[in-house]
């Protein structure tokens, strides 16, 4: 029995390519916590806690990830069998409410482990793969229009995208709509265009959006009004042309089933960090299947492991029918992988190999490591 022996975090910050503007706070750097299990037959795995924003998206930062396995689940997991993923699921919800991405990212690092021990993909741990690749969004964020019309044009050219999110709700509802009418009006029928409002709108500005954006040729809107606001959500999308999609509000298979029970939206954007992990995930998949609804595999703007992991859960997915949005390490200026995942023809390829089938380059986590500074200096002081 594999029994795990040590349990290690690294707090890495990397840039992004460019400001990415939210309705709630601008990334300029994306803060990603990595963890690193060992077992005692001498295997590994790798996991990612990724968060956004510090704490201005969500009730988690990647400080908060970092101290959640630190503190609180590495000393409950240790000594436990690395095989035994379900029962380590169980001990880390009852020793943690909440906090589901650092519940994620351990339980990455399980299931890296235990594909790499059987010699099989995570994917086929969860059933098998039944597609090779996805489609994958890219969200124009730069926040002005020009040079977000000027980034889509290079997509659609390079095939890289050709669906494309736009985040807006930061300005006034006017200035909105003509930023997304414009892209509307620039890539034509050549692309989807979405939204993503996280959460800025009360339910009569988003009303008065969502007829706007239908106008326009918008295909959906992501979380116009407040997760707590679930009565908000299932009027809009009750009245709406366009498809409201669930993102916020759903943080596990308890919220999923609410949102899913009175039809409060027509689309899950399921994220493995918000779940609380690729069982959870799995489990907030199937109730969105059983409800008849949309299933679409987001992202919270993860690097390469995190983004790994979910491509192994998603690519067993039967219908996807909104695709995926699982373009974050090309966010970041640099890529922390040995080997890259790849994108090409509109699609995230499934990386290959056992376990979530990458690996960590070594030099780029020394160098993009927070404690990286602190190592370095002088001690004693
Ligand atoms: O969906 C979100 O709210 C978070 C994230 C996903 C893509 C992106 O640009 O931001
Ligand atoms: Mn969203």
């Amino acid at each position: 029995m594999p029994r795990i022996d040590l349990i290690e975090t690294t707090l890495l910050d990397i840039p992004t390519i460019r400001g990415h503007v939210l309705s709630m706070t601008t990334m300029t750097a994306q803060s990603v916590v990595l963890v690193r299990v060992r077992f005692d037959d001498g295997s590994e795995g790798i996991g990612e806690g990724t968060s956004i924003g510090g704490l201005s998206y969500g009730g988690e930062s990647a400080e908060s990830i970092k101290l959640a396995i630190d503190h609180y689940i590495a000393p409950a997991l240790m000594g436990h069998d690395g095989n035994d993923i379900n029962g380590a699921i169980g001990i880390i919800e009852r020793t943690v409410r909440g906090n589901p991405i650092a519940r994620c990212a351990i339980e990455i690092a399980l299931w890296d482990g235990l594909g790499r021990r059987l010699g099989v993909p995570v994917a086929q741990l969860f059933g098998g793969a039944v597609r090779p690749a996805m489609p994958v969004a890219w969200t124009l964020a730069s926040g002005n229009s020009a040079t977000d019309i000027a980034e889509a044009e290079a997509m659609i050219e390079a095939r890289r995208h050709n669906i494309f999110k736009l985040k807006i709700g930061k300005r006034d509802l006017k200035s909105d709509i003509a930023h997304v009418g414009a892209i509307c009006a620039a890539v034509g029928d050549r692309a989807s265009i979405r939204v993503d409002v996280n959460q800025a709108w009360d339910l009569a500005t988003a009303r008065r959006g969502v007829a706007m954006l239908e106008e326009i040729g918008v295909e959906l809107a992501e979380q116009p009004v407040r997760a707590e606001f679930l009565r908000d959500l299932k009027a809009l999308t009750d009245t709406s042309r366009l498809s409201i999609m669930a993102d916020e509000v759903l943080q596990g298979p308890i919220d999923a089933m609410r949102v899913a029970a009175n039809r409060s939206a027509d689309v899950f954007a399921v994220k493995i960090g918000q779940s609380g992990g690729l069982r959870r995930g799995s489990e907030v998949i199937a109730i969105g299947q059983a409800a008849g609804l949309g299933l679409y595999g987001g992202t919270m703007l993860e690097a390469g492991v995190s983004t790994a992991a979910a491509l192994q859960l998603f690519s067993t997915v039967e219908t996807l029918q909104w695709g995926t949005e699982l373009f974050g390490p090309l966010l970041l200026k640099d890529e922390i992988l040995a080997e890259p995942i790849r994108y090409a023809d509109f699609c995230v390829h499934l990386p290959q190999g056992p376990g979530i089938g990458v690996a960590l380059d070594p030099d780029k986590v020394r160098f993009y490591r927070r404690d990286r500074g602190a190592t370095l200096a002088p001690t004693g002081s």
